[in-house]
């Protein structure tokens, strides 16, 4: 045994990032939103970085594992999954229900541990990676591309939190013209040239004019639309019938397997999936009945890159699409996802990824897109470097919070500009 490859420690770091307005059919993000960043250290003097979504259910189940690795070795990464199936124990949180504030589909016992071990798994990886002086991809089997797309992830948002806060210099988009400007904004800076709009926030017909308005403005360019399962099945059909000749796909336009492949029997705009298919208990009902044409994966809630590469199997048993779903994330999930997606030969579509939202970052050197592409690094481990000044400020604000902003919760942070707002019961339209 290679002792060096021991876990001695491992530190976990609950950290709140700055987030901007940011609408969804459910309501706005909140001026902060949590994060847990995983540290494992191992005999060999290794650092490890891994991260992933920070509410106090996903804490809960993070102390047991992080205590129970210690003595493990970063490359027992299918043990992995055992212990913390031994150790995590059922959250209390877990539900069959479409998840109330993160927009995330259902959020199972088995989906809530395994978006805990990601994080874990990822920092295995790192440690793993940089003891043997080679990249994460190489641990994976080894890149198949180069560099990774990205899609430019267009939002409805509003200038500045009700309540004030950081402000980003994005200014408001709530109108065609609003998402345009941000669109040619995302295209200029970024060089992103495939574009999805956050929907299920207005009416869909003025959903339906913005897309128009970008199909305009970027002719032929790849357009996708999500309304979060926000629409009943005919409203997604009229959508569809709309704008099929523009859209590439159609995301999560109903909630669920039944209103899935009904609205996909009626339209043959492809249908993708971040809600419906996000645990593999969902796969069978759904590709049977052709529920969903694209999988978006998200190596978060699918449990890390190795089950991200199996989900990738899977589909292509199938002849399911693969693309990669983003929620609000730094840089070190960031590099995680382009590693993986280096790997995956039928990764058929430009990732989703939320990254130019934020304007905090954890790591030394934040990534930059160049052409709407991520350059995947050969430098050993994930290829980044923790800056724990920062690390240390984003703790601070997180040990501040009274417990508002710990918790994500759209519909709470909508009640601070409208003060009756409930949580939208779905179908919304
Ligand atoms: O593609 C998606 O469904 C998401 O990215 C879910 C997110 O929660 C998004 O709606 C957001 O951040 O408001
Ligand atoms: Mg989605």
């Amino acid at each position: 045994m290679n002792t060096a490859l021991l876990i001695d420690e491992v530190r976990l770091t609950p950290i709140l990032i700055a987030d901007p307005p940011l609408l969804n059919t459910q309501g706005v993000h909140q001026p902060y939103t949590p994060r847990l960043i995983v540290e494992v250290i191992t005999r060999g003097g290794t650092t490890g970085v891994g991260e992933t979504y920070g509410d106090g259910k996903y804490l809960e189940l993070a102390e047991p594992l992080a205590q129970a690795l210690v003595g493990r070795s970063v490359s027992d990464l299918n043990g992995l999954f055992t212990l913390a199936e031994e150790v995590c124990g059922d959250s209390r949180a877990a539900d069959e229900r479409v998840e109330a504030g993160g927009l995330r589909g259902v959020q199972t016992a088995d989906k809530l541990r395994l978006s805990v071990v990601s994080g874990f798994e990822v920092a295995c990886l790192d440690a793993l990676g940089k003891s043997l002086g080679l990249p994460v991809h190489a641990l994976l089997g080894g890149k198949v591309r180069d560099s990774v797309e990205y899609s430019a992830y267009l939002f409805y948002r509003w200038a500045a939190h009700p309540e004030g806060g950081e402000q980003d210099g994005w200014g408001a988009a709530v109108d065609p013209a609003g998402v345009v400007a941000q669109a040619r904004r995302f295209a200029g800076e970024y060089g992103f040239s495939s574009f999805k709009l956050k929907g299920g926030v207005f009416e869909p017909d003025q959903e339906i004019a913005a897309i128009r308005a970008l199909a305009e403005a970027f002719p032929g360019q790849p357009l996708r639309l999500d309304p979060n399962g926000a629409w009943s099945v005919e409203t997604s059909l009229h959508v569809a019938e709309q704008l099929k000749d523009v859209l590439e796909y159609l995301e999560d336009p109903a909630t669920g397997t039944d209103l899935m492949a009904a609205v996909a029997a009626g339209t043959d705009v492809p249908l993708a999936t971040n809600m419906c298919v996000t645990t593999l208990a969902e796969v069978p009902e759904a590709f049977a009945r052709g529920a969903v044409q694209v999988v978006l994966s998200d190596h978060h809630y699918w449990g890390g890159l190795h089950r991200t590469r199996e989900l990738a199997g899977i589909c292509r048993t199938f002849g399911v699409g693969l693309s990669m779903h983003s929620n609000t994330h730094l840089g070190i999930s960031l590099a995680a996802m382009t590693h993986v997606a280096a790997t995956v030969p039928n990764l058929d579509y430009a990732c989703d990824s939320h990254y130019p939202w934020q304007t905090e970052d954890v790591i030394t050197t934040r990534h930059v897109f160049k052409d709407g592409r991520l350059t995947v690094s050969d430098a050993p481990g994930l290829g980044v470097e923790l800056d724990r000044e920062r690390l240390a400020v984003l703790h601070r604000r997180w040990l501040a919070d009274d417990g508002t902003m710990r918790e994500r919760d759209d519909a709470a942070a909508m009640r601070k500009a409208e003060p009756e707002w409930v949580t939208p019961a779905i179908p919304r339209w």
